[in-house]
């Protein structure tokens, strides 16, 4: 086994063809079309973006052109070449990897072993010479620049980290060919600038990349072309320069959508306090305290350990605090205890919607009725049809793409999914709305729904807490608290410029610059 060296390509032929190329794609799942004679060609050395709405069948390509699913018809290429047969997974690793949101590391395991899992260098006798994984796992991260311990466990990766060592597993496995879906959705601005560098250097060392993001300033920033799919068909592709935001919105929407404004909300001093959080200190040490006023939207903004999901997972008893009460609407939460905070009025969006949010093998009806059935049943026996009727009006109310309430929410596409953890947060008529990063992988127009909602619910007395760093979240909130290193730092009136959010969130004091 050897690691091939960086820069390696396949010959002068191979320059001019496209790294893929997949024509006439069509894949259907059940009565769903996800895919209608869609297509892809990627050129060699290039960013190439791909962009749709939730469902448009990002993913569902993204299956078929990394040889995990096979295409009712149509067909793929590498370099002009067939693709692999769909069991041959050696042949497919030489030709494309797909870094993941969710990772495919084994955290148990070592660096090392990660990346040498069935490979391993042998001794004598078939014994795994262990120093020698060690040495040419060193190697290859050296090679590609990733400063990362081979030695340690794989669960002490930050995302950043996991996501460099996926992407030399990858490139040490022969592929020029990386699909990168959603990369930044975990990484703060500081985490996505290195990205981008990385991203930047490889390219210029030959490797091509395939960017999946709902964020389209990034594919201004980093992408070369882009495509746009909408309802399982290609619509268009275009060098970046040449689409503006608004044609790139409009093709993947197939009308003018304005993005989010500052709305000016009325003043809310007359109302009464619901959310009062009194001397909270988090496990890690991050400290906080706040009254939100009925109809109130609070903002929590702050980068990568600035402590704001910590605090907000111990507001709604996620995490057990080390001190500090929260009470709402004059009861006391019990500390670190979900069922309680949800029976006394809280609707919850967590940020890992694939932990704590959702159950994938339940049907959306299910998922979203869950934490309330006495509002869709008595005496403990669930009334289906009003479960369907209230699921109905979640379907209707939040845009989910799915044909009625008994899909299974496996089978949603990531950004629906997150409509349906919203769905059930909002099943209660929740006196206090927790939205914990709320639309992170959530496309620009279901962005205004989800955001649409906040508008609705607090016109009707809700208080929300909005948990974030995007700025597109955070521009609905009355006012916004900054954490920094676990320390609220700064609080803003609803009106503030980006500059001003993104510096307080960044630590710096521009007043003092
Ligand atoms: N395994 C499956 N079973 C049934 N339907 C599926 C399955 N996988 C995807 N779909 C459906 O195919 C369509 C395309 O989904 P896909 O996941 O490709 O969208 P996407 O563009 O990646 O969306 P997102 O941005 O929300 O991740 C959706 O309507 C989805 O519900």
């Amino acid at each position: 086994m050897s690691v091939a060296p960086p820069g390696t390509t396949d010959g002068p032929d191979d320059a001019d063809r496209p790294v893929v190329e997949a024509v006439d794609i069509t894949k259907r799942f059940g009565s769903t079309l996800a895919l209608d004679g869609a297509g892809i060609m990627v050129r060699r050395g290039e960013t190439h973006a791909l962009v749709g709405r939730n469902g448009a069948g990002k993913s569902t390509l993204v299956s078929i052109l990394t040889g995990l699913q096979e295409a009712d018809g149509g067909s793929v290429a590498f370099d002009g070449r067939p693709a692999p047969a769909l069991g041959d997974r050696d042949a497919w690793r030489q030709r494309v990897a797909c870094v993941y949101q969710k990772s495919t590391i084994i955290p148990t395991l070592t660096v090392a072993e990660n990346l040498f899992l069935n490979r391993h260098a042998r001794g004598p006798g078939r014994l795994i010479r262990w120093h020698a994984v060690r040495r040419q796992a060193a190697e290859l991260l050296a090679a590609w620049s990733v400063d990362v311990d081979v030695r340690q466990p794989a669960a002490t990766l930050s995302v950043e980290q996991r996501q460099f060592v996926e992407i030399a597993r990858a490139l040490s496995f022969g592929a020029r060919f990386i699909i990168l879906d959603e990369p930044t959705a975990q990484l703060d601005a500081a985490g996505i600038s290195r990205l981008f560098t990385r991203i930047r250097d490889l390219r210029a060392q030959g490797v091509t990349f395939l960017f999946i993001s709902h964020h389209l300033q990034e594919i201004y920033e980093i992408c070369d072309r882009v495509t746009v799919f909408r309802d399982a068909r290609h619509i268009v592709t275009a060098p970046v320069a040449e689409l503006s935001r608004s044609a790139l919105v409009g093709a993947m929407t197939g009308e003018d959508v304005s993005l989010p404004e500052n709305v000016r909300r009325p003043a809310l001093t007359g109302q009464p306090v619901l959310l009062s959080v009194r001397d909270l200190v988090t496990r890690s040490g991050a400290e906080f305290s706040l009254q939100a006023r009925a109809g109130e939207v609070v903002g929590i903004a702050g980068g990568g350990g600035s402590g704001k999901v910590e605090v907000a997972e111990a507001i709604v008893g996620l995490a057990r605090p080390v001190a500090g009460t929260v009470t709402l609407d004059g009861r006391v939460l019990r500390p670190g205890n979900v069922p309680d905070a949800l029976d006394a009025g809280v609707g919850l969006v967590p940020q890992d919607r694939h932990r704590e949010g959702l159950v994938p093998g339940l049907s959306i009806a299910e998922n979203v009725t869950m934490t309330v059935p006495h509002r869709v049943g008595r005496h403990g026996l669930i009334s289906p049809g009003r479960r369907d009727a209230l699921t109905r009006r979640t379907i209707a109310g939040l845009a989910i793409k799915a044909s009625g309430p008994h899909v299974p929410a496996a089978d949603l596409s990531g950004g629906n999914q997150q409509k349906v953890v919203m769905g059930r947060a909002l099943a209660n008529d929740p006196k206090l709305l927790v939205l914990i990063t709320p639309t992170a992988g959530v496309d620009v127009r279901s962005k205004q729904t989800l955001l649409g909602v906040v508008d609705d619910v607090c016109s009707q007395g809700t208080a929300v807490l909005v948990v974030s760093d995007e700025l597109d979240d955070l521009r609905i909130c009355d006012r916004v608290l900054v954490m920094f290193q676990g320390r609220v730092v700064r609080e803003v009136a609803h009106g503030w410029s980006d500059n001003d959010l993104v510096a307080a969130m960044e630590g710096v004091d521009l007043d003092h610059v």
